[in-house]
């Protein structure tokens, strides 16, 4: 959410387990903010110039961004390949993503890079979510809607985090979403048509709280942040225990998938080479594979008067016994003998 001290909290996050002497490596995926309180170990920043993005392909502020994207995940593999390298050292990985929903969560390269990292490490998505303004029920409601859609688009382990705790306490949020009547007598304060709808979407989103882990901090004094290592790593364990099986079963099908195409490409080629033997011993009428007469079209070269030849090389110079050239026919003649056993083999398995 924009806003809410996404950076603020990755600044502190950072801080704290620099403190620890548990550095993490932080990555920063916002190519448009101006000012980055933290040292990043990879910022797009460095790869792609976001204003020189807008200007060359005329795009407004949120275009720039995903295009600045795009063309970064097209690199994606070599920060994987980073991240990997840096596994035994950092056991945290922290990456600040832009504010706006459809830049990173909609967006297809925001979907490559959170399946490229899930599919790899156990992955965790934060929701930093603004405490001090979302006390109108009405936003609260947008905001959780908001974070529903992050949860069910990534389908990962998933910590609300409600930040600027020291400017209002967030146990009225928790108590919303836990009891519905609550949240009701707070709806019955507003008169706006919006209410009755937000009324309906809370019973909806009775479920989604059930399984949701909240943690209120101050991303600015640096408070519940013991709270949120708990819930990471309980987060964690819900990743290994439910993402992960998933995803391995995916990656099976994926790769079962692309054997089946081979095997049915292969054998596509087979059946073409088949119809060329057939073709071949047809028109040469024997089984000598050199019989099967040279293609017009590369083996002429060797066919030719000497005369003739000498007459027509403008390449006197070379000689003509050890260039590649006259290496052409014998191989030529050699892969077709090979691929003619084959066939026969082939078809004499199918008989
Ligand atoms: N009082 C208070 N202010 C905070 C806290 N965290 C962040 N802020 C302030 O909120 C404002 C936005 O913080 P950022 O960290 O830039 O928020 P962001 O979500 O990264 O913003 P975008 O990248 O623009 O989406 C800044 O003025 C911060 O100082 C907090 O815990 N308490």
């Amino acid at each position: 959410m924009a806003g809410s001290g996404k950076t603020t909290f990755v600044q502190r996050l950072a801080a704290h387990l620099h403190g620890q002497r548990c550095p993490p490596y932080v990555i920063n995926l916002d190519p448009a903010v101006h000012n980055l309180p933290f040292p990043a170990n990879i910022d797009i920043r460095d790869t792609v110039k976001y204003k020189e993005v807008m200007k060359q392909y005329g795009l407004g502020p949120n275009g720039g961004i995903v295009t600045s994207l795009n063309l970064f995940a097209t690199r994606f593999d070599q920060v994987m390949k980073f991240i990997e390298k840096r596994k035994n050292a950092s056991k945290y990985v922290i990456i600040d993503t832009p504010g706006q929903i459809e830049v990173f969560t909609w967006s297809a390269s925001g979907t490559i890079i959170t399946e490229a990292l899930a599919s790899s490490f156990p992955s965790v998505v934060v929701y930093v979510m603004d405490t001090s303004r979302s006390t109108n029920p009405i936003t609260f409601m947008s905001n959780m809607l908001y974070a529903c859609s992050i949860l069910y688009k990534t389908k990962l382990p998933f910590i609300v985090v409600m930040n600027k705790t020291d400017i209002i306490d967030h146990r009225f949020a928790v108590e919303w979403m836990q009891d519905f009547e609550t949240f009701q007598d707070a709806l019955n304060q507003e008169t706006s048509y919006v209410s009755n709808l937000t009324r309906s979407m809370s019973l909806v989103l009775d479920e989604f709280y059930s399984s949701l882990k909240v943690v209120g901090v101050s991303a600015v004094l640096g408070t519940g942040l013991d709270e949120f290592f708990i819930q990471l790593s309980n987060a964690v364990d819900e990743y290994e225990r439910e993402y992960r099986p998933e995803y391995e079963r995916l990656r099976k099908t994926l790769e079962e998938a692309q054997e089946k195409q081979k095997r049915e490409q292969l054998d596509h080629l087979w059946k073409d080479m088949g119809s060329v033997c057939v073709q071949g011993s047809t028109l040469a009428g024997s089984d000598d594979a050199s019989a099967m007469g040279p293609s017009e079209l590369i083996l002429t070269r060797g066919t030719l008067d000497e005369d003739e030849e000498e007459r027509e090389s403008d390449t006197d110079d070379i000689d003509h016994e050890v260039t590649e050239e006259s290496r052409e026919e014998p191989a030529f003649r050699n892969f077709m003998q090979d691929m003619r056993l084959k066939c026969h083999r082939k078809s004499n398995l199918n008989e």
